[in-house]
Protein backbone atom coordinates (compact mmCIF):
# COMPACT_ATOMS: atom_id res chain seq x y z
CA UNK A 1 0.00 0.00 0.00
CA UNK A 2 1.07 3.12 -0.55
CA UNK A 3 0.11 6.64 1.27
CA UNK A 4 1.15 10.11 0.34
CA UNK A 5 0.50 12.47 3.23
CA UNK A 6 0.12 16.29 3.70
CA UNK A 7 2.61 16.63 0.83
CA UNK A 8 3.27 20.36 0.02
CA UNK A 9 5.58 21.88 -2.58
CA UNK A 10 6.83 25.59 -3.41
CA UNK A 11 9.44 26.25 -5.56
CA UNK A 12 10.90 29.73 -4.56
CA UNK A 13 7.90 31.87 -3.61
CA UNK A 14 5.38 30.06 -5.35
CA UNK A 15 3.29 27.47 -3.75
CA UNK A 16 2.69 24.37 -6.65
CA UNK A 17 1.03 21.66 -4.34
CA UNK A 18 -0.71 22.34 -0.55
CA UNK A 19 -1.83 19.52 1.02
CA UNK A 20 -1.54 16.71 -1.47
CA UNK A 21 -3.01 13.32 -0.36
CA UNK A 22 -2.93 10.31 -1.90
CA UNK A 23 -3.71 6.55 -1.14
CA UNK A 24 -3.46 3.24 -3.50
CA UNK A 25 -3.99 -0.33 -2.42
CA UNK A 26 -1.53 -3.32 -3.33
CA UNK A 27 -1.85 -3.41 -6.95
CA UNK A 28 -3.33 -0.21 -8.11
CA UNK A 29 -2.97 1.77 -11.00
CA UNK A 30 -3.19 5.21 -10.84
CA UNK A 31 -3.28 8.00 -12.98
CA UNK A 32 -2.57 11.60 -12.49
CA UNK A 33 -3.83 14.16 -14.68
CA UNK A 34 -3.70 17.83 -14.38
CA UNK A 35 -2.44 21.10 -16.59
CA UNK A 36 0.84 21.43 -17.27
CA UNK A 37 3.02 22.88 -14.55
CA UNK A 38 0.28 22.05 -11.85
CA UNK A 39 3.08 19.70 -10.16
CA UNK A 40 2.24 15.67 -11.40
CA UNK A 41 5.87 14.98 -12.05
CA UNK A 42 7.14 16.91 -8.70
CA UNK A 43 4.46 14.81 -6.73
CA UNK A 44 6.54 11.52 -8.25
CA UNK A 45 10.00 13.16 -8.26
CA UNK A 46 9.03 13.59 -3.91
CA UNK A 47 7.81 10.11 -4.11
CA UNK A 48 11.04 8.76 -5.41
CA UNK A 49 13.17 10.70 -3.26
CA UNK A 50 14.65 12.59 -5.82
CA UNK A 51 13.43 15.97 -4.45
CA UNK A 52 12.75 17.68 -0.81
CA UNK A 53 9.55 19.30 -0.68
CA UNK A 54 7.96 21.76 2.50
CA UNK A 55 6.11 19.16 4.04
CA UNK A 56 4.91 15.36 3.38
CA UNK A 57 5.09 11.89 4.30
CA UNK A 58 5.19 9.00 1.99
CA UNK A 59 5.32 5.05 3.30
CA UNK A 60 5.46 2.18 1.07
CA UNK A 61 4.21 -1.24 2.60
CA UNK A 62 4.04 -0.53 5.51
CA UNK A 63 7.66 1.43 5.58
CA UNK A 64 7.92 5.33 6.24
CA UNK A 65 10.23 6.12 3.23
CA UNK A 66 9.65 10.48 3.54
CA UNK A 67 8.44 12.61 6.75
CA UNK A 68 8.12 15.96 7.32
CA UNK A 69 8.95 16.79 3.54
CA UNK A 70 12.59 15.21 4.11
CA UNK A 71 13.20 11.62 2.73
CA UNK A 72 14.77 8.49 5.27
CA UNK A 73 15.41 6.24 2.19
CA UNK A 74 17.15 7.48 -0.68
CA UNK A 75 16.00 7.03 -4.14
CA UNK A 76 18.27 3.54 -4.98
CA UNK A 77 17.15 1.55 -1.76
CA UNK A 78 13.43 2.42 -1.95
CA UNK A 79 12.38 -0.41 -4.16
CA UNK A 80 10.59 2.31 -6.72
CA UNK A 81 10.74 1.49 -10.39
CA UNK A 82 10.73 4.59 -12.85
CA UNK A 83 9.65 5.03 -16.22
CA UNK A 84 10.17 8.56 -18.10
CA UNK A 85 9.31 9.95 -21.77
CA UNK A 86 12.67 10.26 -22.63
CA UNK A 87 15.84 9.09 -22.65
CA UNK A 88 14.70 6.15 -21.03
CA UNK A 89 17.27 3.37 -22.59
CA UNK A 90 20.98 3.40 -22.14
CA UNK A 91 22.08 4.13 -26.02
CA UNK A 92 25.20 2.24 -25.39
CA UNK A 93 24.16 -0.73 -23.81
CA UNK A 94 22.12 -3.99 -25.38
CA UNK A 95 19.01 -4.53 -24.16
CA UNK A 96 20.03 -6.50 -21.96
CA UNK A 97 22.54 -4.75 -20.38
CA UNK A 98 19.75 -2.33 -20.20
CA UNK A 99 17.08 -4.76 -18.46
CA UNK A 100 19.89 -6.14 -16.18
CA UNK A 101 20.79 -2.62 -14.77
CA UNK A 102 19.44 -3.13 -11.40
CA UNK A 103 20.16 -6.46 -11.25
CA UNK A 104 23.70 -6.38 -11.52
CA UNK A 105 24.12 -8.44 -7.75
CA UNK A 106 22.00 -11.35 -9.05
CA UNK A 107 24.30 -14.16 -10.51
CA UNK A 108 25.06 -14.19 -14.56
CA UNK A 109 22.63 -17.16 -15.26
CA UNK A 110 19.83 -15.38 -12.91
CA UNK A 111 20.46 -12.38 -14.83
CA UNK A 112 19.90 -14.03 -17.69
CA UNK A 113 16.80 -16.38 -16.95
CA UNK A 114 15.28 -12.58 -15.92
CA UNK A 115 15.62 -11.10 -18.91
CA UNK A 116 14.60 -13.59 -21.20
CA UNK A 117 11.59 -13.42 -18.86
CA UNK A 118 10.85 -10.10 -19.46
CA UNK A 119 11.50 -10.36 -22.77
CA UNK A 120 9.01 -12.67 -23.22
CA UNK A 121 6.36 -10.83 -21.27
CA UNK A 122 6.83 -7.42 -23.44
CA UNK A 123 6.38 -9.96 -26.77
CA UNK A 124 9.91 -8.81 -27.47
CA UNK A 125 11.89 -12.25 -27.24
CA UNK A 126 15.18 -12.46 -29.08
CA UNK A 127 16.11 -9.01 -29.17
CA UNK A 128 19.17 -9.19 -26.32
CA UNK A 129 21.83 -8.22 -28.36
CA UNK A 130 19.76 -5.07 -30.22
CA UNK A 131 21.08 -2.01 -29.41
CA UNK A 132 17.72 0.90 -28.49
CA UNK A 133 18.30 2.73 -31.86
CA UNK A 134 17.79 -0.13 -33.34
CA UNK A 135 14.30 -0.79 -32.10
CA UNK A 136 11.18 1.24 -32.33
CA UNK A 137 9.79 3.93 -29.91
CA UNK A 138 7.11 1.58 -28.49
CA UNK A 139 9.72 -1.37 -28.68
CA UNK A 140 12.51 0.90 -26.81
CA UNK A 141 9.60 1.62 -24.26
CA UNK A 142 8.81 -1.70 -23.35
CA UNK A 143 12.39 -2.56 -22.66
CA UNK A 144 12.23 0.55 -20.29
CA UNK A 145 9.38 -1.23 -18.08
CA UNK A 146 11.20 -4.15 -18.29
CA UNK A 147 14.32 -2.69 -16.58
CA UNK A 148 12.24 -1.05 -14.14
CA UNK A 149 10.78 -4.19 -13.41
CA UNK A 150 13.24 -6.53 -13.46
CA UNK A 151 14.47 -5.33 -9.67
CA UNK A 152 10.66 -6.58 -8.50
CA UNK A 153 10.03 -2.68 -7.59
CA UNK A 154 7.08 -2.19 -5.05
CA UNK A 155 5.83 0.72 -6.75
CA UNK A 156 6.21 1.62 -10.15
CA UNK A 157 6.37 5.56 -11.29
CA UNK A 158 5.48 6.41 -14.69
CA UNK A 159 6.18 10.00 -16.56
CA UNK A 160 4.61 10.34 -19.80
CA UNK A 161 6.31 6.90 -21.03
CA UNK A 162 3.63 6.75 -23.78
CA UNK A 163 3.35 10.22 -25.11
CA UNK A 164 6.03 10.88 -27.31
CA UNK A 165 4.92 7.36 -29.51
CA UNK A 166 2.84 8.09 -32.60
CA UNK A 167 -1.31 7.63 -31.98
CA UNK A 168 -1.53 4.47 -33.59
CA UNK A 169 0.78 2.41 -31.35
CA UNK A 170 0.30 4.29 -28.59
CA UNK A 171 -3.39 2.23 -27.53
CA UNK A 172 -2.23 -1.26 -28.07
CA UNK A 173 1.08 -0.01 -25.68
CA UNK A 174 -0.71 1.75 -23.21
CA UNK A 175 -3.44 -1.85 -22.75
CA UNK A 176 -0.64 -4.28 -23.00
CA UNK A 177 1.16 -2.37 -20.44
CA UNK A 178 -1.46 -2.17 -18.11
CA UNK A 179 -2.07 -5.71 -18.85
CA UNK A 180 2.02 -6.25 -17.86
CA UNK A 181 1.29 -4.70 -14.48
CA UNK A 182 -2.24 -6.25 -13.27
CA UNK A 183 -0.68 -9.48 -13.83
CA UNK A 184 2.44 -8.30 -11.77
CA UNK A 185 0.19 -6.67 -9.14
CA UNK A 186 2.63 -3.82 -9.36
CA UNK A 187 1.07 -0.46 -7.54
CA UNK A 188 1.25 2.12 -10.43
CA UNK A 189 1.45 5.84 -11.01
CA UNK A 190 0.72 6.89 -14.40
CA UNK A 191 1.44 11.06 -14.97
CA UNK A 192 -0.13 12.05 -18.09
CA UNK A 193 -1.88 14.71 -19.80
CA UNK A 194 -4.02 12.16 -22.11
CA UNK A 195 -7.82 11.70 -20.42
CA UNK A 196 -8.15 8.86 -22.53
CA UNK A 197 -4.97 7.07 -21.93
CA UNK A 198 -5.42 7.81 -18.13
CA UNK A 199 -9.11 6.03 -18.28
CA UNK A 200 -8.35 3.16 -20.46
CA UNK A 201 -4.42 2.72 -18.31
CA UNK A 202 -5.62 3.41 -14.63
CA UNK A 203 -8.44 1.99 -12.59
CA UNK A 204 -8.53 5.24 -10.68
CA UNK A 205 -8.11 8.74 -12.09
CA UNK A 206 -7.16 11.77 -10.09
CA UNK A 207 -6.58 15.29 -10.94
CA UNK A 208 -4.67 17.83 -9.42
CA UNK A 209 -7.01 21.39 -9.04
CA UNK A 210 -6.16 24.37 -7.01
CA UNK A 211 -3.01 22.58 -5.78
CA UNK A 212 -4.70 19.60 -4.36
CA UNK A 213 -5.58 16.12 -5.47
CA UNK A 214 -9.55 15.37 -6.69
CA UNK A 215 -10.47 11.37 -7.26
CA UNK A 216 -12.92 11.50 -9.83
N1 LIG B 1 13.42 22.62 -9.66
C1 LIG B 1 12.51 23.57 -9.91
N2 LIG B 1 12.74 24.85 -9.66
C2 LIG B 1 11.82 25.81 -9.87
N3 LIG B 1 10.60 25.57 -10.38
C3 LIG B 1 10.29 24.30 -10.68
C4 LIG B 1 11.23 23.22 -10.45
N4 LIG B 1 10.64 22.07 -10.84
C5 LIG B 1 9.41 22.40 -11.27
N5 LIG B 1 9.20 23.73 -11.17
C6 LIG B 1 7.95 24.43 -11.54
O1 LIG B 1 6.91 23.86 -10.78
C7 LIG B 1 5.74 23.69 -11.53
C8 LIG B 1 5.29 22.25 -11.55
O2 LIG B 1 6.22 21.50 -12.33
P1 LIG B 1 5.95 19.99 -12.72
O3 LIG B 1 7.01 19.59 -13.66
O4 LIG B 1 5.77 19.19 -11.49
O5 LIG B 1 4.53 20.11 -13.45
P2 LIG B 1 3.77 19.08 -14.39
O6 LIG B 1 2.34 19.09 -13.96
O7 LIG B 1 4.47 17.76 -14.36
O8 LIG B 1 3.94 19.81 -15.78
P3 LIG B 1 3.94 19.25 -17.28
O9 LIG B 1 2.62 18.59 -17.45
O10 LIG B 1 4.10 20.47 -18.11
O11 LIG B 1 5.11 18.29 -17.38
C9 LIG B 1 6.05 24.29 -12.91
O12 LIG B 1 5.61 25.61 -12.94
C10 LIG B 1 7.56 24.22 -12.97
O13 LIG B 1 8.07 25.23 -13.79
Amino acid sequence: MLLVNHLSISYQATQILNDFDLSLATGDIFALLGDSGSGKSSVLRFISGLDEAQSGQVILNGKQLSNNGTHNVPPELREIGMVFQDYALFPHMNVKKNISFGIYNLSNSKQKTKVEELLLMIGLKGVERKYPHQLSGGEQQRVALARALAPSPKLLLLDEPFSSLDKNHQEQLVLQVRDILKKTNITSILVTHDKYEATIFADKVGVIKNKKLTIN
